[in-house]
């Protein structure tokens, strides 16, 4: 369960992005949140995930308040998520072939000895054939390399799935086979998703329940003067 309650951050404290926003995912569900560019989707969506510090409010997970974000989070709160960006190109490491840009989580915690076979088992449930997976990102395409990023995203069996505009780039196949891989994987581990989007159809035929921005947080223009 991860619950937000009344969270202000952004990257100026005087000039907030997102002003006391308070949503709660309850363990395997699947919420959309919808909003135009620029609101503060993927801000929050980046708190969320403890990847950005807030400036006020709480987060909690199962029900323990987060403290620390980013590489000072304890580890087992930062493993329980699992985050896919918008654009594949600025979150990964150009260096790195794909098989070790999936595996690069697995690296980091320990686990060198689960990489064969999670490498595997990733790249069929998200379509990347073995000749891909010796290539750097500058040899594939947006959606292959969006399709290791998910995989990267599923390698440590994470509880909560955060895809921020996940498929924006992205053709309607190639959508439709991350958001299959994205749904099985949810089947098989009854794991969470919180979907960002601006594509309603999209959103609201992926998720349980889809909510707008404007009943998450406060608008800037509600800001006190
Ligand atoms: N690193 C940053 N430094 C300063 N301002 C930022 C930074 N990242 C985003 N912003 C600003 O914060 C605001 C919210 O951005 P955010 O990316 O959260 O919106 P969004 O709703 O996800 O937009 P989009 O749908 O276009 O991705 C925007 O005005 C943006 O310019």
């Amino acid at each position: 369960m991860l619950e937000l309650r009344s969270v202000t951050a952004g990257y100026d404290r005087r000039a907030p992005v997102v002003r006391e926003a308070s949503l709660t995912l309850a363990p395997g569900q699947a919420l959309g949140l919808l909003g135009p560019s620029g609101c503060g989707k993927s801000t929050l969506a980046r708190v969320a995930a403890l990847l950005h510090r807030p400036d006020a409010g709480t987060l909690l997970l199962d029900g323990t308040p987060v403290r620390r974000w980013r590489h000072r989070a304890p580890r087992e709160q930062r493993t329980a998520f699992g985050v896919v960006f918008q654009q594949p190109r600025l979150a990964a490491d150009p260096r790195l072939r794909l098989a070790d840009l999936i595996a690069e989580p697995l690296r980091a915690t320990g686990r060198r000895d689960q990489i064969p076979g999670r490498v595997t088992e990733l790249a069929e449930a998200t379509g990347l054939t073995p000749d891909l997976l010796t290539r750097r990102p500058h040899e594939v395409s947006d959606g292959q390399l969006q399709r290791a990023c998910l995989a990267r995203a599923l390698v440590l069996r994470p509880r909560i799935l955060v895809c921020d505009e996940m498929t924006a780039m992205l053709d309607a196949s190639t959508t439709a086979a991350l958001v299959a891989a994205v749904e099985r994987y949810r089947r098989e581990t009854g794991a969470a998703l919180l979907a960002v989007g601006h594509d309603r159809t999209l959103l609201d035929r992926w998720c349980d329940r889809t909510l707008h921005w404007h009943e998450v947080a406060r608008s800037r223009a509600d800001a006190p003067t």
